[in-house]
C-alpha cells in the first residue's frame, strides 16, 4: 500500500499481529493454501472477446491524463529489479509535473457501483481492504474489453513472484519469524475459506457479480497480491485503496525522485529532484519494515533503516536474557526477576502490563533497543523503588540516562542477552544464511530444520545429529527468505554489539553516573561508606 507524501505505516491487511519466540507454525488450513496457490496465476477468463490493447502511456492520454518526460520500460535487474518500472526520457527540473492522471483512471470502489459487487465487498471485514479492492480488480478483469481498465489489467503482471503467501510450505517455514509467517497462514486462510465459501457459491445467484464467471482462490489471491502491491490510499486511510495506473510502474526507494500529490480530483506525479535521461523514477512506499515489503510487496532492503525485530514482553523475556548473560544480583546469586508492586505499577504506565497492555517491543532502530524495553530492563533490574525515583518514564526509555552503574551493568547485559536469546530460536547463523546465498546452495541440515514445520523445534539442530551434506540449489522464494531472516538476525547481532559498546562506555565513563550501595554480598562486611554515602564500585 502506498500513500500520498506516504511516510506512515499502512494500515495493516489484517491488524492482529503474532509473536516472536512463542508461536508454532503449521495449520491445515494453510497447507491446504499453499498446495493451491502456490503459484499464484490469474485463472479468470474474461466473459467478453478480447480487443487490441493500448499501452498505458497512451491509455492514460486517451482517458484524459497527461504524460510529459517519462517512459515505461523494462527494467529487469536494475532498481527495483522485478520487471517494469518508469524513467525520464529528458532532463527534469526539480518539481515538475510529469503524469496527470484523472479521478476516471483510478481503480476503486464507491457507492456508484454495482450492487451485487458492494454486496460483496461488504462481507470482507474492514482491515482486509486489499481483499475489497481485490474483488473490484477481479469484476473489471470478468468484464474484459468491455471495462474501462482493461489496458491496465492487461499490463499487470500474470504470475505474481516473491509474495510469501505463495511460497511453498518448506520456503515459509524457511522465515523462521512468527510475526510474518502468522500472518502469511492467516491470509492464507482467509483467502481459501472466503474463496470456498463465499465465491465458490456465487455461480448461478442472483448475487453474483461475476456474471456466471467462475472466480477461485487463484484468481482472488493474484487480485490481492496485484492490490497490495500495487494500491495507493489517496484520500487517507479512512477511504477505499486505488490502484493508480502508470503511476503505480514506479519502483520503491527510501530516497525517491518522485512524489505523488493529490490535485483534489485527481492525483499527480512530480518529480522530487533533477533527473537525468535515463535515470529510474522511484518513489517512497513509506517508511516500511522488510516485514510488509515481504508480504506485501515481496522484496527485502538491506540494512533497512525502518526495519525491526519484534519481541513479545514480558518479565520472563527480561528473566530469559538475565539468564543467558549470567546477570547477578547483589548476593552474588544469579539474578531472579521477581516484580514487585512499584515495579508492576510502573510496567503498567509503561503499558506493558495490565489490561491496556500492548506489549510488542522491538530490537533495531537508532538506539537498537525500543525506549519501553530499555525502560522495563532497567525497572526490573532495580534492587529498590529509590533507585528510579524521579524519573519520568521518557527519562527511564533513554539510552544516555542510566539510573546508576550496577542497574545499567544488569540492564544492558540482560537486553543483550534476550538479543542472544532470539538469535538462538533461528536454525542457523547468520553466516551459514549468508554463505548459502552466496553458493546458490543450502545445506542439508540448513534444510532439514526448514523442514521442521515448528520454530519452536528449530533448536533441535544440534539434537537431530549430522544430516548427510547434500548441496540443495536455492530457488527464488528460498533466496528471498534467507535474505529476510538474515535482515532480522543482523538487527539482532548489532543489538548485541551496541550493549557491548555502551557497556565499554560505561566501565571506562568517568561521567557522573552514580553507584549504588550494594547490600554486601552472604558473608562479606558491608563496603565502607564514603562521604556521599556511596559505596565501593560493584563488580556486577
Ligand atoms: C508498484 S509495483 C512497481 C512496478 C513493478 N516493478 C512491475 O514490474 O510491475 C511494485 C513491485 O515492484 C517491485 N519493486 C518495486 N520496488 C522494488 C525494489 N526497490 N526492490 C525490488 N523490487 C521492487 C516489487 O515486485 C513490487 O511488488
Amino acid at each position: 500500500m502506498l500513500y500520498v507524501g506516504a511516510s506512515h505505516i499502512p494500515t495493516r491487511l489484517l491488524s492482529r499481529r503474532s509473536i516472536f519466540l512463542s508461536q508454532k507454525h503449521g495449520d491445515a488450513a494453510l497447507t491446504l493454501c499453499t498446495e493451491r496457490i502456490s503459484r499464484v496465476r490469474c485463472t479468470v477468463r474474461s466473459c467478453s472477446g478480447s480487443s487490441s490493447q493500448l499501452n498505458l502511456v497512451d491509455w492514460v492520454t486517451t482517458q484524459g491524463g497527461k504524460v510529459s518526460g517519462v517512459a515505461l520500460v523494462n527494467l529487469a535487474g536494475r532498481d527495483g529489479g522485478s520487471g517494469w518500472g518508469l524513467k525520464a526520457e529528458t532532463e527534469i527540473a526539480v518539481g515538475t509535473k510529469l503524469i496527470e492522471l484523472p479521478a476516471r483512471c483510478h481503480l476503486t470502489y464507491s457507492a456508484s457501483e454495482d450492487v451485487k459487487l458492494l454486496r460483496l465487498i461488504d462481507q470482507v471485514p474492514s482491515e482486509l481492504w486489499g481483499a475489497k479492492l481485490a474483488l473490484q480488480l477481479l469484476y473489471h478483469r470478468v468484464r474484459g474489453a468491455d471495462s474501462s481498465f482493461s489496458s491496465y489489467i492487461s499490463n499487470l503482471p500474470v504470475g505474481v513472484s516473491g509474495i510469501p503467501m505463495f511460497f511453498p510450505r518448506e520456503c515459509i517455514a524457511a522465515i523462521e519469524y512468527p510475526p510474518v509467517t502468522e500472518q502469511v497462514k492467516k491470509r492464507c486462510k482467509w483467502l481459501f475459506e472466503f474463496s470456498q465459501n463465499v465465491l465458490g457459491k456465487l455461480p448461478g445467484t442472483e448475487e453474483d457479480p461475476f456474471a456466471g464467471v467462475s472466480v477461485d482462490i487463484n484468481a482472488l489471491g493474484w487480485a490481492m497480491a496485484c492490490v497490495t502491491s500495487r494500491a495507493f490510499r489517496t484520500k487517507g486511510p479512512q477511504h477505499p485503496a486505488s490502484c493508480l495506473p502508470l503511476i503505480d510502474m514506479a519502483n520503491h526507494s527510501f530516497e525517491p525522485n518522485a512524489e505523488v500529490r493529490s490535485n483534489g480530483q485527481g492525483i499527480d506525479l512530480y518529480s522530487k529532484t533533477k533527473l537525468c535521461p535515463g535515470d529510474p523514477l522511484l518513489l517512497s512506499y513509506g517508511n516500511l519494515s522488510n516485514d510488509f515489503l515481504f508480504m506485501d510487496y515481496g522484496f527485502v532492503i538491506n540494512d533497512n533503516p525502518h526495519d525491526r525485530v519484534q519481541l513479545r514482553f514480558g518479565t520472563d523475556l527480561v528473566q530469559a536474557g538475565a539468564m543467558v548473560a549470567s546477570v547477578q544480583s547483589s548476593d552474588g546469586e544469579a539474578l531472579n526477576i521477581n516484580p514487585t508492586a512499584w515495579q508492576n505499577n510502573l510496567l503498567m504506565q509503561l503499558k506493558l502490563a495490565g489490561p491496556e497492555a500492548d506489549t510488542e517491543v522491538t530490537f533495531g532502530g537508532p538506539d537498537h533497543v525500543d525506549s519501553r524495553l530499555l525502560a522495563a530492563a532497567r525497572i526490573l533490574v532495580a534492587h529498590e523503588e529509590t533507585e528510579v525515583q524521579g524519573r519520568s518514564l521518557e527519562r527511564l526509555g533513554k539510552l544516555d540516562q542510566p539510573l546508576n552503574r550496577r542497574n545499567e551493568r544488569a540492564a544492558l547485559r540482560s537486553l543483550s542477552g534476550v538479543a542472544a536469546f532470539s538469535l538462538s530460536r533461528f536454525s542457523s547463523t547468520m553466516e551459514e544464511d549468508e554463505s548459502a546465498l552466496l553458493s546458490g546452495h543450502v545445506c542439508s541440515s540448513l534444510k532439514h530444520a526448514q523442514q521442521q514445520e515448528s520454530v519452536g523445534n528449530l533448536n533441535q539442530k544440534s539434537s537431530q545429529g549430522d544430516v548427510e551434506a547434500e548441496p540443495i540449489p536455492l530457488t527464488e522464494d528460498m533466496r528471498l527468505a534467507l535474505r529476510f531472516r538474515v535482515q532480522k538476525k543482523k538487527i539482532l547481532s548489532n543489538a548485541i554489539r551496541a550493549m557491548g559498546r555502551k557497556l565499554q562506555e560505561l566501565a571506562k565513563s568517568s561521567s557522573p553516573v552514580p553507584e549504588l550501595n550494594t547490600a554486601p554480598r552472604k558473608g562479606q562486611a558491608p563496603p565502607a561508606a564514603t562521604k556521599k554515602g556511596f559505596g565501593q564500585p560493584s563488580k556486577a
